[in-house]
């Protein structure tokens, strides 16, 4: 008997437990960007290390305000001044250079008069506690946690990770990607099809949107739909961390993926989700390699390449929250009930309100590429008026927040 289709949640669930374990290295700060941290990073040293000031001016001590003052030297970015700043003295300051001992704030040099070497306020004395003194340690303490374990490393993080003392990070290597196209229909990119076929255009798809995450992918295909050739295509990717097939995982007689994986001795974990588009998703194991067979209509592919293979290829990478996180938008026009299946629909989000795109056949990659975002349709939903709040996952990023 077959078993009926996962819910997604435990579909997701089932998968991530599967993930690959890369081992972990320690790269270049700068070549870790969109990597994972496989552990946390601990600031080396603390920043400021010294009290530093926030701007261009005079450093001296506040309760003397309003002056005047004798300036006695100067302290530069780079340069400190070596002395103590006694009682009506002041020092020259600029911005980022550490305020001398003795002193507890700066006078902004527009608010300010010099002559020579005498200094006199000229506005108003600026309100406590103003002082324009970034004070020792206010970013980051030495053994702060800097960035946690399983978050991502972006430009900011590179920057922190530097500033902490860094210059190596522990992240996972890169994971090994083979996508492959299936199906006696399709024809390379670039190559003109007869009229029974169509350029195989899922595997450029799926490359494209792994390519963002630190995984060294290799495009195979278009494979015809036979066993030998599928198994042949398995083989061939032996050592990939994980592969993507797309098309071949319905129930069709020429829906060979998971005859070709039972014959190169890998074992499903299971098949079909109830979601629409995607439900005929396969996942199976080869050893640790992972195999996630997408069904072939393009919209199925990418929705199914959204829920299961990023969030797979996040999970294997070491990422805290590999699955994308659902925001709620307002509907722009009323969304019919749903169906027997949880559905994504491919919609338009403006910031305040989503739009459904009129058409959401799977086979269609017209309104996918209209798209920034999927409408969730809950299974059974009644149907819903313009301005219900519904979930949206925004495609940008991954659905990544
Ligand atoms: N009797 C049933 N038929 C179907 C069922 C079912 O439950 N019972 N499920 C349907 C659903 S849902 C989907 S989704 C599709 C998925 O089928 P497959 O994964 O076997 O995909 P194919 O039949 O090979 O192809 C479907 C469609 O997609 C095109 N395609 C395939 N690969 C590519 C590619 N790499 N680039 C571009 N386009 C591709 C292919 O030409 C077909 O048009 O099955 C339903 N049937
Ligand atoms: O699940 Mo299929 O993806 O409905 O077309």
């Amino acid at each position: 008997m077959k078993t009926p289709p996962l819910p997604l949640a435990e579909a997701q669930t089932r998968l991530l437990a599967l993930a690959p374990s890369l081992a972990v290295e320690h790269r270049a700060v700068i070549e870790c960007l969109g990597h994972y941290l496989a552990s946390p990073i601990i600031a080396r040293r603390t920043q400021p290390a010294a009290p530093v000031s926030a701007m261009d001016g005079y450093a001296l001590r506040s309760a003397e305000l309003p002056g005047p003052w004798r300036v006695i030297g100067e302290s530069a970015a780079g340069h400190p001044f070596g002395g103590v700043v006694g009682s009506g003295e002041a020092v020259r300051i600029s911005t980022g250079a550490v305020v001398p001992e003795g002193a507890d704030m700066v006078l902004l040099q527009e608010d300010t008069e010099r002559e020579g070497e005498i200094l006199r306020l000229t506005g108003e004395p600026p309100a406590p506690p103003i002082r324009h003194v970034r004070p020792a340690g206010m970013d980051f303490a030495e053994q702060a946690v800097l960035i946690e374990k399983g978050l991502r490393i972006g430009p900011a993080q590179i920057a922190l990770a530097i500033a902490g003392g860094h210059a190596h990070l522990p992240v996972r290597r890169s994971l090994r990607l083979t996508v492959i196209d299936s199906g006696d229909e399709l024809v390379a990119p670039g190559c003109l099809p007869a009229l029974h076929q169509l350029p195989a255009s899922n595997g450029p798809m799926l490359c494209a949107m792994a390519a963002g995450l630190p995984v060294d992918i290799c495009h195979a295909g278009p494979v015809a739909d036979n066993l030998d050739a599928l198994a042949g295509a398995f083989d061939t990717a032996a050592e990939a961390d994980v592969i993507v097939t797309s098309g071949g995982a319905s129930v069709g007689d020429h829906d060979l993926v998971r005859p070709a994986l039972e014959a190169v001795g890998a074992s499903i974990d299971f098949w079909r989700v109830g979601i629409k588009p995607g439900k005929p998703l396969l996942v199976a194991t080869r050893g640790s390699q992972m195999i996630l067979g997408l069904p072939g209509n393009p919209a199925s592919a990418f929705v199914t390449a959204f829920l299961f293979m990023l969030p797979l290829l996040r999970a294997g990478l070491g990422a805290r929250d590999p699955l994308p996180r659902a925001i709620h938008s307002r509907l722009a026009t009323p969304m019919s009930a749903g169906g027997s299946r949880m559905e994504f629909l491919r919609a338009r989000w403006d910031g305040a309100s989503v739009s459904l795109d009129a058409l959401q056949d799977s086979g269609a990659l017209s309104p996918l590429s209209r798209a920034n975002a999927l409408v969730v349709r809950e299974a059974g939903a009644p149907p819903k008026a313009a301005g219900t709040d519904v979930p949206v996952y925004l495609l940008e990023n991954g659905g990544i927040a």
